[in-house]
């Protein structure tokens, strides 16, 4: 199989999918706390899909996108109190705040998880901030024979980010969670996006 991307050449050391950012610790405690219940005072709307993934409980800014509903429609614009942590994804994407247009906040209960998927392709660089219980966001590629896997762990107060071909070739999902866990991502629009949206 070849892996050659998956490793630095020099060193021999896995050094992930191209496009893979990850930061720990990018907040304190009282703001994972404050933002946590920030987000549990919004109207989370359990997602229409009725199954073993339906209990992740979701809300959108400037645009409501679910990965697998075929549906994007303008949503209210970003919150003041999510622009610190939006700064924060622009930083570590090393794109210009403004970038980012979407927000989408997501509660994970025991037993919900993400299935398999690459966001929408209106959606450019993606990067979510985790809180509460830390998860593993299991990332693979498609190959002749099977698939190129990475799993990256996220620590709560962690933020990671998603651009390039980890972004567009590779495919991520998060298993049933355990406890609860808390993401807010954000995502920029493609060309594409920007057409089709204005
Ligand atoms: O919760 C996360 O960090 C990932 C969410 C996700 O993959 C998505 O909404 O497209
Ligand atoms: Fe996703």
């Amino acid at each position: 199989m070849q892996q050659a991307d998956l490793f630095d050449t020099a060193s021999g050391l896995p050094t992930g999918p191209e496009g893979l950012t990850y930061r720990s610790d990018v907040i304190d405690t009282a703001t994972e706390a404050h933002l946590i219940a920030a987000v549990d005072a919004l109207p989370l709307a359990p997602f229409r899909f009725q199954g073993w993934l339906g209990k992740r409980l979701t809300c959108s800014f400037g645009w409501s996108y679910d990965f697998d509903t075929a549906q994007v429609a303008a949503a209210p614009p970003i919150p003041d109190w999510l622009m610190p942590i939006r700064r924060k994804a622009a930083e570590l994407l090393a794109i210009g705040e403004a970038e980012l247009v979407q927000a989408l906040l997501i509660r994970y209960d025991p037993g919900a998880g993400i299935g398999w998927h690459r966001d929408r392709p209106i959606f450019g660089h993606v990067a979510g901030l985790s809180l509460g219980a830390p998860a593993t966001l299991r990332l693979r590629r498609r190959r002749e024979n099977g698939f190129d896997r990475h799993p990256v762990s996220l620590a709560r107060r962690s933020l990671y980010g998603l651009s390039g071909p980890v972004r567009t070739l590779w495919e991520h999902s998060i298993a049933p969670m355990e406890d609860t866990r808390w993401s807010i991502t954000f995502r920029s629009l493609t060309d594409k996006g920007r057409r089709l949206l204005g």
